[in-house]
């Protein structure tokens, strides 16, 4: 079945956050431990994001021998996370952190491990907090995807939303530094 997300006609005017990556340039990790992004992440895909043209971000994920599923193929939830990292840096091209509320993929053709998968994320549009958001995978001609994704992230104010959960940080103390309640 396909997507039956829907992106509201009634969107908020956009603008790229003049401290935003420019097109290009490696985008920050949002936190050194996460599973997607993390270049401290112990087992995680360390994917490496760039600002695209508008409201884009690329990257690249090898698939690895250990994200293997079904028999040689990618597992559908390393795909999905993989997803949501990357339409996830999406919010930071208008400004705000933001987390994901809703995520669907649709699988469109197994991908074997040991291939490169592309990443391309773009904005489709903000309406009050929520950031409405496409990700397509491919190997390399994006007309013909392997896998397209639908997420719909909310501006959080960083600081309240993990001011209960910094304790439990691998970088704990540096979090508490950074964002503890006053
Ligand atoms: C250090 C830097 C870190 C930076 C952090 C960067 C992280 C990126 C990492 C990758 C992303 C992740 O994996 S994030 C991890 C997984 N996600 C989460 O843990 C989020 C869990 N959810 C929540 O905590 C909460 O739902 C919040 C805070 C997001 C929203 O709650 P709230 O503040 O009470 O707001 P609420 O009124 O409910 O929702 C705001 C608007 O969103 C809509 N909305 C809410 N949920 C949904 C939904 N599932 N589908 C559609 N729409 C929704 C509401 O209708 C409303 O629209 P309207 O009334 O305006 O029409």
């Amino acid at each position: 079945m396909k997507s039956s997300f829907v992106v509201p006609t009634d969107l908020d005017p956009v603008q790229r956050h003049p401290k935003a990556a420019k097109a290009g340039e490696r985008m920050r990790m949002h936190n050194p431990m996460c599973f997607g992004c993390g270049e401290e992440s112990p087992n995680g895909l360390r994917l490496e994001m760039f600002a695209g043209e508008e409201f884009t971000v690329d990257a690249a994920m090898r698939v690895q021998t250990q994200f293997e599923g079904g028999p040689g193929v990618i597992h559908g939830g390393v795909l999905s996370t993989a997803f949501d990292d990357v339409m996830g840096m999406v919010p930071l091209l208008v400004g705000p952190s933001a987390v994901t509320v809703h995520l669907e993929v649709d699988y469109i053709k197994p991908i074997p491990v040991e291939t490169t998968l592309q990443f391309r994320a773009s904005l489709l549009g903000r309406q009050r907090r929520k950031i409405y958001t496409e990700g397509i995978a491919h190997y390399g001609d994006p007309t013909q995807p392997v896998a397209v994704a639908h997420g719909i992230f909310v501006t959080i104010n960083a600081r309240e939303h993990f001011a209960d959960h910094l304790e439990n940080s691998q970088l704990s103390d540096e979090y508490k530094r950074r964002l503890s309640r006053p």
